[in-house]
């Protein structure tokens, strides 16, 4: 743990396994009450120097993060391909998208602008200045064990902020090679501080502590209703990137090759271990054969084992329950009529929570898996008849995060798009996540934005000043 400007070891650690070979690679220091009340302790006793420093001096410790993380990225990938299991290659993105993040705040942190009001007295004159909120308490997910926390405390630092941050326990590595390197670029003691540990021991102290006025949380829907509970007590502005369960459209006269390939790209990042993957898949029912040949044989090149192997597209998952669940989303899909097809090749191993890609044919609304949130590499898919009908559907779940619609016909596919409850939408794109954009979800998928100028209001007050002449 890495708490005003010191690391820390404790007496409980804790094993990070390999979930490619089930191998324990390393141990990690494991906290609780103690150090997250330390870390806010520091991070509150710098937030004064910090805040107070101009934007372009933190923009100057933001770039040299940024050279360092650049620097050492193949290190730092083969660091979260061997806690987390994604392949090397996606890995090495995720490390470039998460650096992305800080080298977009470090310039947008200059952007922090104000404005004046027109009075309506004579002898008065109207101001608004923002500042930064203070104190930020980023608890992240396993899935990003980068981006989750560049994409929080870049835009924090940047806007004077001070950081505690608690990683998930699965993937801690990642987040400490981060912060060694932090350390490196000459950030100041207390702006960033680093706590692994029990979640709700860290979580209650940091939700209690008033000097914590921000909590930004990446996670389940399901934990972040619960932050969002205690944040209450205090009253703390709070973010909450949660779940997801994205449908993936396919209209008549799309480009099938275009559909297909927005399904790959969207469904098997991360083995379908992210928030924005596709979940469920609407084809007209006119293309539904022509399109289910083409999407099988596009599976068929996916090649799942270990994330550090060249010719792997697809690690194991990221532990034995999050196999489970798939599992039982196949299990019940099968008893409800499902055309179940494992397709892909997968590693003959013994070890490791390997799950071969599956397509659910002929799939139903009543399926586990069109309506919780899978995590893992299934695409189920089910036919409409109408635009009317498929909207209906896609809007029919209390998550808005992602989804995508594929058609040549822009003018229909905009106006889906509008019907469409959801924060983020590819329209013929299955990628759409980059910094410089707004990513966050409508309904229980979560509060507030990440990325972009969203992004960086979400750590600053606005003040209003009267000004009597
Ligand atoms: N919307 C997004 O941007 C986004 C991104 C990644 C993951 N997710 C979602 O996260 C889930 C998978 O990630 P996960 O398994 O790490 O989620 P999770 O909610 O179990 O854990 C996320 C973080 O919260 C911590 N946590 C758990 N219980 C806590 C508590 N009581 N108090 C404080 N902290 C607590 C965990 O230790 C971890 O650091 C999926 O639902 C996925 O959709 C969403
Ligand atoms: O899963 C969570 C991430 O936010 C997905 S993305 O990399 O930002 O698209």
């Amino acid at each position: 743990m890495y708490i005003n400007g010191n690391w820390h070891q404790t007496d409980t650690t804790i094993d990070i396994e390999n979930p490619a070979t089930n191998e324990i690679i390393a141990k990690s220091a494991y906290g609780g009450k103690k150090e997250a009340a330390m870390a806010v302790e520091a991070a509150y006793d710098a937030f004064s120097s910090w805040s107070k420093l101009v934007a372009g001096e933190r923009a100057g410790y933001l770039k040299k993060w940024y050279q360092l993380i650049d620097q050492h990225k193949e290190e730092i990938a083969k660091i979260m391909t061997s806690e987390q299991g994604k392949p090397l290659k996606e890995a090495l993105g995720e490390v470039q998208y998460a650096n992305s993040f800080i080298e977009w705040y470090a310039e947008e942190g200059k952007r922090i602008y104000g404005e004046t009001i027109p009075s309506s007295h004579p002898n008065k004159r109207l101001f608004v200045s923002k500042q930064p909120i203070g104190v930020m308490a980023a608890i992240t997910p396993w899935n990003f064990p980068a981006a989750m926390i560049t994409r929080k405390v870049a835009p924090a630092l940047a806007a004077g902020c001070t950081s505690v941050i608690k990683p998930a326990e699965q993937t801690p590595l990642t987040a400490i090679r981060l912060i060694e390197l932090a350390h490196e670029a000459g950030i100041p003691k207390g702006v960033l501080n680093v706590v692994v540990g029990d979640a709700k021991e860290i979580g209650d102290v940091w939700l209690k502590d008033d000097r914590v006025r921000k909590i930004s949380f990446t996670g389940s829907t399901e934990v972040g209703k619960l932050l969002m509970r205690g944040a209450a007590d205090t009253v703390k502005k709070i973010s909450l990137e949660l779940g997801g369960h994205a449908p993936l459209i396919v209209l008549e006269d799309a480009d099938l090759d275009q559909a297909v390939e927005g399904v790959i790209s969207s469904k098997f990042r991360n083995a379908g271990q992210t928030c924005v993957c596709t979940n469920r898949v609407y084809v007209h029912q006119s293309i539904y054969e022509p399109f289910m040949n083409k999407l099988k044989d596009a599976f068929q090149k996916l090649r799942v084992g270990d994330g550090l192997q060249d010719q792997t597209t697809i690690g194991p998952l990221i532990d034995r329950n999050a196999l489970k669940k798939v599992k039982n989303h196949l299990e019940d899909a099968s008893n409800k009529g499902g055309d179940i097809t494992y397709l892909g090749q997968s590693l003959d191993s013994e070890n490791g929570y390997f799950m071969t890609p599956v397509i659910v044919g002929n799939a139903s609304d009543d399926m586990l898996c069109m309506k919780e949130e899978t995590f893992g590499p299934v695409a189920p898919v089910t036919t409409f008849e109408t635009i009317e009908e498929v909207v209906k559907r896609a809007n029919q779940s209390p998550y808005g995060l992602a989804a995508y619609v594929f058609t040549q016909n822009i003018s229909k596919g905009i106006r889906i798009v509008e019907d469409l409850e959801y924060g983020i939408v590819g329209l013929n794109d299955g990628l759409p996540s980059v910094a410089q954009a707004p990513f966050g979800g409508f309904k229980e998928s979560g509060l507030g934005r990440e990325g972009g100028h969203y992004g960086i209001e979400e750590y600053l007050e606005v003040k209003y000043i009267s000004l009597g002449l």
